[in-house]
Parts: C-alpha cells; sequence; structure tokens
C-alpha cells in the first residue's frame, strides 16, 4: 500500500478502538471539543445509517461496489470488514491534516488499529474498554439505534476485540467518563510532548547548538 504519511509527518496520528457501545465515539467527541489541534476522520461504510447520522459526518456512506473500487484504487490507508460490513479510513482524509500539522484521530476497529500501527509505527494506538460485559450490553441497548440481533453479534464480536487490547500502546477503561476522558487527555498531551522532543532531537539546529 503506498501512502506518503511517514515518521517526520508533523501532525501526530492517534488510534481510538473499542468493542461496540464501550464509548469511544462519545470520549472522542468530547476530547474534540476540548482540542482545537485535533481533528477526526470520517471513514467511509456501506452500512446503512443509524438514526440520526449524516453522511459526511459520523460516515460517507457509499455501497460496496463503491467501496471496493476504491479498494482496487489504493484510496484506504487502511479497511475491514467490521460485523458484517465494510470500512476504511481514505488516506485522502487524513495527509493533507497531518502535512499541515494537524493532529489526526481515528476511531476505527483493531483491524484497521494493527494496520495503521505496520505503516505508520509513530502513530499511538489506544484501546478503550468498557467496565464490564454486562455494562456494554447495557450501553448498547441504553443507545437504542441498534437491533436486538446486531447487539448479540457486536457482544459475541467483542471478545475478540478486547482479546487484541494487549497490541495497543494504551488501554482507558471507560467507567465513569469523566475520568476516561482525562485518561485520553493526558495520553494525548504526552504523546504530543513526546513526538515534540523526539523531533527536536533530530532538528539540525538543536544539533549545531549541541542541545541534544
Ligand atoms: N462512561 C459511560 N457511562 C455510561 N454510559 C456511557 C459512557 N460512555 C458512553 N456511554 C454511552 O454508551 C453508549 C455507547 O457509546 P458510543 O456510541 O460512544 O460507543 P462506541 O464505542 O462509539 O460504539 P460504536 O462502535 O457502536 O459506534 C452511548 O449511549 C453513550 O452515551
Ligand atoms: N477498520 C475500520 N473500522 C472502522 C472504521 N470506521 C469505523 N470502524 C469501526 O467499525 C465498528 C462499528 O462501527 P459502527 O459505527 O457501525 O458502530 C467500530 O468498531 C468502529 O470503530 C474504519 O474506517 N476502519
Amino acid at each position: 500500500m503506498n501512502t506518503s504519511i511517514t515518521h517526520d509527518s508533523p501532525g501526530n496520528l492517534f488510534v481510538v478502538a473499542a468493542p461496540s457501545g464501550a464509548g469511544k465515539s462519545s470520549l472522542v467527541k468530547a476530547l474534540l471539543e476540548l482540542d482545537a489541534k485535533l481533528a477526526v476522520s470520517v471513514s467511509h461504510t456501506t452500512r446503512a445509517p443509524r438514526g440520526q447520522e449524516q453522511d459526511g459526518r459520523e460516515y460517507w456512506f457509499v455501497s460496496e461496489a463503491d467501496f471496493r473500487a476504491k479498494i482496487a484504487h489504493d484510496d484506504f490507508l487502511e479497511w475491514a470488514q467490521v460485523h458484517g460490513n465494510l470500512y476504511g479510513t481514505s488516506k485522502a482524509a487524513i495527509e493533507a491534516r497531518l502535512a499541515h500539522g494537524e493532529d489526526v484521530v481515528l476511531e476505527i476497529d483493531y483491524q484497521g488499529a494493527l494496520q495503521v500501527k505496520k505503516l505508520f509505527p509513530a502513530a499511538t494506538l489506544i484501546f478503550i474498554l468498557p467496565p464490564s460485559w454486562d455494562e456494554l450490553r447495557l450501553r448498547l441497548q441504553r443507545r437504542g439505534d441498534t437491533q436486538a440481533d446486531v447487539i448479540e453479534t457486536r457482544m459475541a464480536n467483542a471478545r475478540t476485540e478486547v482479546a487484541q487490547a494487549r497490541h495497543f500502546d494504551f488501554v482507558v477503561v471507560n467507567a465513569l467518563f469523566e475520568t476516561a476522558l482525562f485518561d485520553l487527555k493526558a495520553i494525548v498531551h504526552a504523546q504530543r510532548l513526546k513526538y515534540a522532543a523526539q523531533l527536536r532531537h533530530r532538528s539540525a539546529v538543536f544539533q549545531a547548538l549541541n542541545l541534544c
């Protein structure tokens, strides 16, 4: 897969994954409201819109034929089949932002997250865990936009997904929302400082001044 994103892209890439219903969209939305330097990438999907979702806001909703044409054109940074539908992050959605120094967050599943890490090892992978299986089911039910059989599929898939958390850089338990949001903010802040230090370390000026 060709991509122009490199270790030296000035923006930071954050990847947030979680089993469906754990609260990743709610957390990322709250994080974006607090952090003007962060932008979320809008994925493409073949799933039908849910509830009040709008094309171009939550997702780009496309047919399977269109999605497969994009795969053939190598338009995706990553893509995966999740709960029976196709989802992907288009390169166009994030490359320009990263190149301009904006930080980007991807809300994607673990398969996509691991693909991104292979292509871009500097990406920070964060896995959100629900406090329990019962609470996960309750959150999916309370959200009220997912059919009972789909909830069961998502609960079954959640076991496989949670087993992948060990490959991530950070794990956040979303029990109390404000605590999880605080953890997420702290991770983003710490990673920015880390990569800023690494970039400075590489800069010729820094070396010339003998500061590293
Ligand atoms: N800490 C929390 N305590 C209680 N409810 C929560 C918490 N975090 C999120 N929720 C609620 O749980 C439901 C699922 O959250 P959300 O839609 O953000 O999950 P998600 O991981 O993005 O799911 P999906 O992958 O299906 O989009 C929502 O109704 C949300 O308001
Ligand atoms: N690999 C990718 N996974 C994605 C992407 N966008 C969303 N997702 C994941 O799909 C499931 C289900 O989402 P839902 O909106 O139908 O509830 C969830 O885990 C998302 O994170 C993507 O671009 N690539």
